[in-house]
């Protein structure tokens, strides 16, 4: 054959897989969408709103008297994220990966089709069964080389969905998992661009907004709000004598101590170099003073082993109570830095304290 019979025959094949594709896209154009459903998914806010619609709408689409879609939440279990109708397994059920239906279309990524659960040993397929329900159809959400979870429809009479609904549900199912990891990596985005890299709290961009958050729960509240600037005594000659990469670890320990030392709701940030501060909601002086000391007592036990020694490492903290309202976070912080100065220049390892009332 010569080279341009076979370029000619490669053009016949692709032309007649570009007819084939068209029949099969015209063949899809039959899975009609309700305009309802399409203005619903876009007025939603969050990915539970997305997943809710979705269910909600697969019910309609499908006939269904129960849709449900499950998210793979470890090795072992799915659990339930959204429902419509029927309530057979809860929402607060998780789903076992090895002994479901859902797990095993969820484990091997192939659509399955119940059409009577008579005899199913599957654990879903009996409490589908046990509240009325007849056959069930559950296909895999795929998005790229991910699996993410499953959709699942449900039909009081067995046999009620067709090879059609199948091919539906799946294509409903490509979208809603594409969406999902559209969502997970908005989600991981976000966490990374409020995350000092190097110890893992949150920086300095993100403090403002989530001291912002804090101040508006805390003014509903009790108690005052306490803020401390932390900053490391002689951190400079840490850099020097044992090299950045040591001040690193040390500046990775100290979040940790930090993180050891307050309560979770509290909040701590790196603003920076060898500098961080710490707000709490909700203490008074007694409380803040303990909390400080505690933190004092954990950074006094750290050791970073280095060659043949180990760096132990020193702050002065500048703490300061507000307690009342309208809270300016650059005042406020100026003021505990001042104070943090005070306890450099009084011989550093040492909290200076300032009571403001604004
Ligand atoms: N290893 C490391 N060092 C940093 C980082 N950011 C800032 N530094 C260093 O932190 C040191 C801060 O030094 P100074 O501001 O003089 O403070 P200090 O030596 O702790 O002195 P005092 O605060 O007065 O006790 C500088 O040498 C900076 O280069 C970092 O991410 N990693």
């Amino acid at each position: 054959m010569t080279l341009e019979q076979t370029r000619q025959d490669r053009k016949r094949s692709s032309s007649a897989q570009r007819d084939d594709d068209a029949v099969s896209l015209r063949a899809d154009l039959t899975i009609e969408l309700p305009i309802r459903f399409v203005h619903e998914l876009s007025a939603a806010e969050s990915l539970q709103d997305v997943l809710d619609t979705v269910a909600r709408w697969s019910s309609t689409v499908f006939g269904a008297n129960r849709a449900s879609i499950t998210l793979a939440q470890s090795e072992t279990e799915l659990t339930l994220i959204a429902m419509e109708g029927n309530n057979a397994i809860p929402m607060d059920q998780p789903v076992p990966i090895y002994g479901t239906m859902v797990g095993r279309v969820y484990r091997t990524r192939q659509a399955e089709y119940t059409e009577r659960f008579d005899g199913s040993p599957d654990l879903d397929c009996q409490m589908l069964s046990a509240k009325g329900l007849g056959c069930c159809l559950d296909v895999p959400m795929i998005s790229g080389s991910r699996c993410v979870g499953t959709m699942n429809i449900a039909h009081e009479s067995p046999n009620a969905f067709t090879d059609e609904d199948r091919e539906r549900l799946q294509a409903m199912a490509h979208w809603v998992a594409a969406s999902i990891r559209i969502h997970h990596q908005i989600e991981e985005m976000e966490v990374l661009s409020e995350t000092d890299p190097l110890t893992g709290v949150c920086n300095r961009r993100a403090f403002a907004t989530r001291f912002a958050t804090l101040a508006k729960r805390w003014q509903r509240g009790k108690g005052a709000l306490g803020v401390a600037l932390v900053d490391l005594d002689h951190f400079k000659s840490i850099n020097d004598t044992y090299g950045h990469e040591s001040g690193d670890r040390v500046l990775v320990a100290v979040a940790k101590a930090l993180d050891a030392s307050f309560r979770k709701s509290d909040l701590i940030a790196r603003m920076g170099g060898e500098e961080f501060c710490v707000v709490m909601a909700g203490v008074d002086k007694p409380a803040l003073m303990s909390a400080l000391e505690r933190f004092n007592l954990a950074l006094s036990e750290l050791e970073i082993p280095v060659a043949d020694s180990v760096i132990r490492v020193t702050a002065s903290i500048g703490a300061l109570l507000i307690d009342s309202d309208g809270t300016d976070l650059d005042s406020l912080v100026n003021q505990a830095d001042q104070a943090m100065y005070k306890a450099k220049t009084n011989g550093r390892n040492r909290v200076e304290f300032v009571h403001v009332t604004q």
